[in-house]
């Protein structure tokens, strides 16, 4: 057989602390590259997950294996990486230090630490000590640390955590050119804005469960038109999206095609002037409040 198409699998995975269940018989199976992100309120149990997924921690229940080999295999470590948070960091020593390190256990050669930190943008910055660091410098780090050993796996706990507007660009395209070249990302993140432009696959983690969720499924758009003749568009237009209704004397159309051309096509025909238009995208947010704050989603 060839390449095993299992990323990761988990099978009734149960955590519990003390008497509070976190994770409650997770079943998972994720077969194919790409990102996936994991999306749930504060101490919900994201991080506990990822804990379990890399073995730092012991499941009380269930099994899990990543590239067809149970996470307790040393093996896994070769296709497996973890990004934490930075308290994993030395900061007595230099990002170099890190990363010859990680070098040395993979036995990786000597010029790929000059290449991950040019690929990550940290060269001028790479023979610092981390104690020096910006927050954003060291998810850089992070990130260089967990790409090094080019796995097949990669779990990022918060890795757009305090990254400026050009340091989370970056981080996105580089992910998204991961996995493109074959790795399966799992990301936590509480950013669901960042969330939505970089993937529409979305764990949600709810009371121990996990669901996962095609964000783009469930994506609507809402035109918002400010018209000439306001009550007479409405009456021609009603009926052309899913929805439509009237907000101060604003036009809206929800459709999920997002095909607008024929309702501007018959406004035009009937000689009713645009004055202003804008669309506005609801993605994981609008879902995350179905889920979390009002305790229902249609997924
Ligand atoms: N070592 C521990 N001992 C006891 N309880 C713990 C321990 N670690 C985590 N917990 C509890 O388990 C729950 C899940 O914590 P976890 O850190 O996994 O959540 P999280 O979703 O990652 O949160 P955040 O978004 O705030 O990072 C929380 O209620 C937390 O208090």
């Amino acid at each position: 057989m060839g390449e095993t198409l299992e990323r990761l699998v988990l099978n009734g995975l149960t955590k519990k602390y003390r008497n509070q269940l976190v994770l409650d018989g997770i079943d998972l199976e994720i077969a194919e590259p790409g990102i996936l992100a994991l999306v749930g309120p504060n101490g919900v149990g994201k991080t506990t997950l990822l804990n379990c997924i890399t073995n730092l921690l012991r499941p009380d229940a269930g099994s899990i294996r990543i590239m067809g080999k149970s996470n307790q295999n040393p093996k896994v470590f070769k296709e497996l990486a973890y990004l934490q948070d930075n308290s994993v960091l030395f900061d007595y020593l230099t990002g170099y230090d890190h990363l010859k390190y990680i070098r040395d256990v993979h036995k990786l050669p000597k010029k790929r630490i000059q290449e991950v930190a040019k690929y990550v943008g940290m060269e001028s910055y790479l023979k610092k000590k981390v104690g020096d660091y910006s927050l954003g410098m060291k998810q850089h780090l992070l990130l260089a640390i967990s790409i090094l050993p080019q796995p097949k796996v990669i779990l990022l706990d918060e890795p757009l955590n305090g990254l400026d507007p050009s340091s989370a660009i970056l981080m996105r395209k580089i992910l998204g050119e991961l996995a493109n070249d074959g790795a399966t990302i799992l990301l936590s993140s509480h950013n669901l804005a960042e969330v939505d432009k970089l993937t529409n696959k979305v764990l949600f983690l709810k009371d121990g469960k996990l669901t996962l969720v095609d964000t783009s499924e469930h994506e609507r758009t809402v035109y918002r038109l400010r018209v000439a003749n306001s009550e007479r568009a409405f009456a021609l237009i009603q009926g052309y999206g899913e929805k439509t209704w009237s907000d101060k004397s604003l036009i809206h159309v929800e459709t999920k095609s997002h095909h607008l051309a024929p309702i501007l096509a018959l406004l035009h025909e009937e000689g009713i002037t645009v004055l202003d238009m804008d669309k506005v995208t609801s993605g994981s947010e609008t879902l995350y409040e179905e889920i979390f704050h009002k305790g229902e989603v249609d997924v």
